[in-house]
């Protein structure tokens, strides 16, 4: 039976050394929970490392069996890895660069080569308990390569990515040596997941700019399949948060904890010590307030609490000097002997603990510099059953784009925190009800349980489509029976389109002749069948790349016809241009504000190029184009269309269907089959008589019989015909 795997670098449990023995404690974090509800389901499983590094054989054997019970599957790392993968490459590389402290990142080459063979060292480990119908999620920056690792070996497995912390826009991807590699092994999944939208597109426009592969509302198109990228923010498991608020056993420890503070009001801190959580800013925003408001003295504090975290990274060590101090100082400057301003913890609490401090708390304070979706903002909102609290929320926290009622700020901005915490604690109780609702809605209704559907309700979505595209590719078998039924026929006829088709896309349109590979196939092709080429191209170059072949030309989407042994064009519509001066002069116009666009004007159309622009310019430049020329278009009765990476302008009622119904009046074929690649081809496809064949390509939804890969594909099923 198909089973599901999860794969974390850290596992829900990480392993600690007691007294030369080991034992098991819980990972913090929403994920083991949420996930939970999957891996302890049937033959499901949660493969990871247990933290720390055990180099003893029989200890590894002992803990292989004891997390077999709880459906777990232990990857060891060495000292070595712990040091060149983890804390390397994991967090001095990739963290930094993608919280965007670019100057924080560790160009190692080690570190990277630590990293392929790390990510290796997981897919052997996968590999060995997973079968090629089994679903394979893999989690988080730790792991990029992974999907593409398990592809190679599993190419048939549901592979899925999900990434916690930010993708940072393409500025910051380049920068990385191995970016293309990183793209590459993401890409090896079917679905891949961001918490936010910005998230989602910087991904897209790295993959466009990098790996040269466009996307159509999320789905890209890779040699041979669907991916789709989308956006899933994460939730937590609400009603454990809720419920523990209003339990008794946490109400206890609230009320001891407060009976031991003044009657105050109480800000709450708490991260993982990380320079991306902004710590330091906070601290010193708090300082500020208390600068400015010295009537609040002794009647605020702030409780503290950051989480030891990759302590043996540099700047991990150096953040945490720079909080003792800011907290010695602030201390140092204000407290009185009933007054300390932050009570600072630097450890983790139990869960229990940890509610009760939600609970007690009036205000929190989120306020990292970047950060995935932070979890500890969405805690304190569901522990708040009596309705009264604030949340007081960085902005550069994907969470946000959910939490719109929280007093949103700038971390960067000193002033601009330390006004919101007063804005907090003056804040009357009925707009503390009134966000305080709508931020328990949004952050109920979207909970983990559901974050984990929606997921997987979308992954099947996605394999779905790809078994619809597959079912109609062009495979051993297909050829094989189109073979047969071309070597029966007595008068088959073959409609090729030329760009994209027979040849692939060059830079230069005029770059893009015929080879002598092409045209040797053609030669061949057309002793055993009448072959048109049904091509956008104009009559001229059309011509002369086809001169001497016993073919028939179609030029400009059917524009023109040469029959096979005439000298010259017949026109299957009549020339009409007198539009083509007010259309050239906007084209001209977009011309000159876009470096490498150019017009390619024909007989009946105009043809505006943006394939050598700047990525995303060009897009952008088109759109513009798009919409002035729609405009145009309707007073001459015209029609703009779009191709790849070319906007065209022509005449409605010309197009290569009619074209080729035209062609075949009055004959009888026994064999039809034409191919194409874009959408001038699909009213080709659309006018083919029942019993004809037709051939996509590309993997993009058609009207087509079937989809190939690419041109060189096809060369491959026309050789089968000669
Ligand atoms: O494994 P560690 O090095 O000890 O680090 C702990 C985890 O930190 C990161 O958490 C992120 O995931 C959260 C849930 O999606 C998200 O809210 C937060 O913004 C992220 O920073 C990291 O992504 C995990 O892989 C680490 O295990
Ligand atoms: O003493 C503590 C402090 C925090 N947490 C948990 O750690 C997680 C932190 O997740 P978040 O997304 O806020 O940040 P991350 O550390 O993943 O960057 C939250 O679920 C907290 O409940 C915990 O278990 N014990
Ligand atoms: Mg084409």
């Amino acid at each position: 039976m198909a089973k599901t795997i999860i794969v974390s670098n850290r596992l829900p449990v990480s392993l600690r050394h007691k007294n030369g023995k080991f034992e098991f404690k819980p990972s913090a974090g929403g994920l083991a929970t949420g996930l939970g509800s999957i891996y302890k389901e049937g033959e499901n499983i949660w493969i990871g490392w247990p933290g720390n590094d055990v180099e003893d054989p029989e200890q590894r054997a002992e803990i292989i069996i004891e997390l077999h019970e709880l459906k777990m599957a232990p990857v060891f790392l060495t000292k070595e890895d712990i040091e060149q993968f983890y804390e390397g490459f994991s967090n001095e590389t990739l963290w930094p660069a993608f919280h965007y402290f670019t100057q924080n990142i560790n160009y190692d080459e080690n570190h990277w080569e630590a990293y392929v063979r790390v990510n290796q060292k997981f897919c052997d480990a996968i590999i060995k308990k997973a079968s090629p119908e089994d679903t394979i999620w893999v989690h988080d920056y730790q792991l990029l390569l992974l999907p593409q690792m398990l592809r190679e070996r599993l190419p048939g497995a549901t592979i899925a990515f999900f990434q916690h912390i930010p993708f940072p826009s393409y500025e910051v991807v380049r920068m990385l040596p191995w970016r293309q590699e990183i793209l590459s092994g993401m890409c090896g999944a079917d679905l891949i997941g961001f918490h936010t939208y910005d998230d989602m597109r910087h991904f897209l426009s790295a993959v466009g700019r990098i790996m040269g592969l466009s996307n159509e509302s999320g789905y890209i198109q890779a040699e041979n399949r669907l991916i789709n990228v989308d956006s899933f923010p994460m939730g937590i498991d609400y009603d454990k948060f809720a419920n523990s608020a209003k339990s008794k056993n946490t109400q206890r420890i609230a009320k001891k904890f407060l009976g031991q503070l003044d009657d105050q009001k109480l800000l709450l801190s708490i991260d993982r010590l990380d320079y991306s959580k902004g710590i330091p800013q906070r601290i010193k925003a708090f300082d500020r307030f208390l600068e400015e408001n010295p009537e609040y003295h002794e009647k605020v504090s702030m409780i503290m609490i950051v989480v030891p975290s990759r302590a043996k990274v540099k700047s991990y060590m150096e953040l945490k000097e720079e909080i003792d101090t800011l907290v010695g100082r602030i201390n140092s400057d204000y407290s009185t002997l009933n007054w300390l301003p932050i009570h600072y913890f630097y450890r983790s609490f139990p869960f229990e603990e940890l509610s009760a401090f939600y609970a007690m708390s009036d205000i929190a304070l989120v306020t990292p510099l970047r950060d995935g979706m932070n979890l500890v903002c969405k805690e304190f909102v569901a522990s708040k059953v009596d309705m009264k609290g604030t949340l007081i929320l960085s902005e550069m926290a994907g969470a946000s784009k959910e939490l719109q009622d929280a007093i949103l700020v700038n971390p960067n901005d000193n002033k601009g925190v330390a006004e919101a915490i007063k804005y907090a604690i003056t804040m009357d109780e009925k707009e503390q009800k009134l966000r305080i609702t709508s931020m328990q809605e949004t952050i109920q209704r979207y909970d983990i349980f559901q974050w984990v559907k929606v997921f997987m309700d979308r992954l099947d979505h996605v394999k779905q489509k790809q078994l619809d595209l597959q079912s109609k590719e062009v495979d051993a078998d297909v050829i094989r029976d189109l073979g047969g039924h071309f070597d029966k026929a007595k008068k088959p006829i073959l409609f090729l389109d030329y760009d994209g088709t027979l040849v692939g896309f060059k830079s230069k349109p005029e770059d893009a002749f015929p080879d002598e590979e092409l045209k040797t196939l053609i030669t061949k092709l057309s002793k055993k069948s009448q072959v048109v080429i049904i091509s956008g191209r104009d009559k001229e170059t059309l011509g002369s790349w086809f001169q001497g072949q016993n073919v028939d030309l179609i030029a400009e989407h059917g524009v023109w016809l040469k029959m096979n042994g005439n000298e010259d064009w017949d026109a299957y519509a009549e020339v009409d241009d007198h539009w083509k001066p007010d259309i050239k002069s906007v084209m001209a116009y977009y011309v000159q504000r876009t470096p490498g666009a150019f017009i390619e004007e024909k007989h009946h159309s105009l043809v505006w190029h943006y394939r050598k622009v700047e990525s995303g310019l060009g897009d952008l430049r088109m759109r513009e184009l798009f919409s002035h020329l729609k405009y145009m278009a309707r007073g001459h009765n015209l029609q703009v269309l779009e191709g790849n990476m070319v906007l065209e302008i022509k005449r409605p009622d010309i197009n290569k269907g009619r074209a080729a119904t035209s062609f075949m009046k009055g004959n009888t074929y026994d064999f039809i089959l034409a191919i194409g690649d874009d959408w001038t081809d699909e009213d080709t496809f659309q006018a083919m008589p029942e019993g004809a064949f037709s051939i996509r390509v590309g993997y993009s939804y058609t009207k087509a019989t079937y989809n190939i890969k690419n041109s060189k594909e096809v060369r491959y099923l026309l050789n089968k015909f000669t």
